[in-house]
């Protein structure tokens, strides 16, 4: 099967920036892909030049089989789009900024009353139909913005940030839209989120930061790939069980989440030695498996958060990443 979106050394600079900088990727039929990175990675830029709204630099791209800048009418009539900033129209009701779009996108009359009341049903708004879009809230919006993007029966569907700025209530509502969309539609979602429990929702994922993508694979094999278990301790005093661990297991430990916390390759069989040589007491252990954040730190060296505010990152992530 042809894939539905198919990427090879796509670049764009807007003068000195290199915002993205040659990736490399394919999306196949069906598949919910995502791209995960922090503010500033590329992952818009990306998504824009997919939907032929940024004209690359160099490389090519194409969705659905046409060129996104040789081919852009086709690439338009096959891909629906939600991102970031609203465009629905206030003054009209959700039905009119409906139509509007059928009409743009030339939905045939006849099926249009039916697709119409399916697509507003799937987000629940069928019975605001006729409310004026800007009486709605953020997030009644941006369902109105998905059931948009659905009304033509896109091949591909691209969501930029889709719950950004939503609260967790409503963004879990739009994730149950979305996952159902592949039960009951012939599509393909490719989406970017900086939300890591929003990133296991995909197929797979791309981590992309400073505007190169790092790695490509499922959640589960990402998360596997890491290899070290997070581990996290109480004891009475901090600072001593911190030099404990490096003294005695040459570890390197620290206060995360209020816990001692470190990293280290099979949590459950180091507990019994932690209890039999650390030396002094111990209160409670806690291992888990590794998160998406973890994947992201052993990837790329920072986790999401501190990517976005510009630290560093603290010393046990460090250590985290330093296997790689
Ligand atoms: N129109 C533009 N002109 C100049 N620089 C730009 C423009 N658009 C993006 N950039 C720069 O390109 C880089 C990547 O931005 P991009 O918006 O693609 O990142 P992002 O991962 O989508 O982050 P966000 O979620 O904050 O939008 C950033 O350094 C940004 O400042």
């Amino acid at each position: 099967m042809n894939p539905a979106v198919s990427v090879r050394g796509l670049r764009k600079s807007y003068g000195d920036v290199e915002a993205v900088k040659g990736v490399d990727f394919e999306v196949a039929p069906g598949e919910v892909f995502g791209f995960l990175g922090p503010n500033g990675a590329g992952k818009t830029t990306t998504i824009s030049m997919l939907c032929t709204l940024v004209t690359p630099t160099g490389g090519a791209a194409a969705v659905g089989g046409h060129d996104v800048v040789t081919q852009r009418d086709d690439v338009r009539r096959n891909i629906g789009l939600v991102f970031q900033d609203p465009t629905l129209d206030g003054y009209l009701t959700a039905e009119q900024n409906l139509r509007f779009h059928a009409e743009l996108y030339g939905v045939p009359k006849t099926v249009l009353a039916d697709r119409l009341r399916q697509v507003l049903e799937m987000v629940g708004l069928w019975d605001r139909k006729e409310s004026r879009v800007s009486t709605f809230s953020g997030g009644m919006k941006r369902r109105l913005e998905i059931a948009r993007g659905l009304l033509h029966s896109p091949k591909v569907l691209f969501l930029d940030e889709p719950t950004v700025g939503l609260d967790p209530q409503t963004r879990a509502a739009i994730w149950g839209y979305i996952t159902r969309l592949r039960h009951t539609e012939d599509i393909t979602i490719f989406m970017t989120t900086h939300y890591m429990d929003e990133a296991e929702y995909c197929d797979r994922i791309a981590i992309i930061d400073h505007g190169e993508i790092v790695v490509v694979d499922s959640p589960e094999a990402l998360k596997a790939s890491v290899g070290k278990d997070r581990v996290q301790i109480q004891t009475g005093d901090d600072e001593r069980a911190i030099a404990a661990l490096q003294d005695r297991f040459g570890i390197e430990a620290a206060v995360h989440e209020g816990q001692v916390t470190f990293a280290v390759a099979s949590g459950e069989e180091f507990v019994p030695r932690l209890f039999a040589d650390l030396g002094m007491p111990i209160k409670s252990v806690s291992v888990s498996r590794p998160s998406l954040d973890d994947v992201f730190m052993s990837y790329t060296g920072s986790t999401i958060r501190d990517a976005e505010s510009g630290s560093a990152g603290n010393q046990w992530m460090r250590a985290m990443a330093r296997g790689r």
